[in-house]
């Protein structure tokens, strides 16, 4: 069986809590690969920016192409709508059978996993790894079936480096190299009205 981290979020911008966390749970826990799935619509979540999908993919892929165990499905743009985990997983199991995928989180969304879209049917075959976030808390229903991993904690966000380059304050070293190009030669994040996806 093939080990495939999932490893789902905005990525609005990617940043490198996003990129030492992967890393270290690749390693830690023993995955063959990670795949970076880039939401269409969050959840749970209204997207504050106006970044297009191409804008975000164009950042991933800045970010992941060094490292050769680093991977991105856009499945979840070619699927459109909300993007649910459930629906992921189970799209990504019909097309790779022989495959065990585990799905990456920041410490701070154990807390909420109960409200995920068939969390039940999700947690039986989708191992979930839960990565220790500065502020969260461990106490949460399901706490106890997700693997926590104590990876180096940054107290970095997308939201603090978009909220830096509104401030026209630097991002260097926040963000993974060739990122802050992108935003700069993009215009992302400023006062600028733009048009979303
Ligand atoms: N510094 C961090 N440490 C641990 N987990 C993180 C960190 N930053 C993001 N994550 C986790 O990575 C996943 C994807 O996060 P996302 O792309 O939404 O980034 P974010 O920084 O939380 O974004 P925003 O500030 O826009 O809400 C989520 O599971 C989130 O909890
Ligand atoms: O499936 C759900 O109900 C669900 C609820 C909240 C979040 N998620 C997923 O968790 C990942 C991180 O979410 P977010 O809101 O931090 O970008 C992203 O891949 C979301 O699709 C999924």
């Amino acid at each position: 069986m093939k080990r495939i981290g999932l490893f789902g979020g905005s990525f609005d911008p990617p940043h490198l809590g996003h990129m030492l966390m992967a890393q270290y749970v690749l390693e830690e826990c023993e995955l063959d690969e990670i795949w970076f799935v880039p939401v269409h619509t969050p959840p749970h979540k209204k997207r504050e920016s106006m970044s297009t999908n191409e804008e975000r993919l164009e950042m991933l892929e800045q970010s992941t192409a060094l490292e050769e165990k680093f991977f991105i499905s856009t499945i979840e743009f070619e699927r459109k709508g909300i993007s649910y985990t459930i629906d992921t997983v189970k799209q990504l199991k019909k097309q790779h059978p022989n495959t065990h995928f585990y799905f990456i989180i920041g410490g701070d969304m154990i807390e909420s996993l109960h409200t995920w879209k068939d969390i039940e049917e999700l947690l039986e075959d989708t191992t979930f790894i839960g990565v220790q976030r500065p502020g969260a808390s461990s106490q949460a229903i399901y706490s106890d079936r997700v693997i926590q991993v104590e990876a180096i904690q940054v107290d970095l966000s997308s939201t603090l480096i978009r909220e830096r380059v509104k401030l026209g304050k630097s991002i260097a070293y926040m963000v993974p190299n060739g990122v802050e190009s992108i935003i700069r030669k993009r215009g992302l994040y400023g006062d600028g009205e733009r048009e979303s996806t």
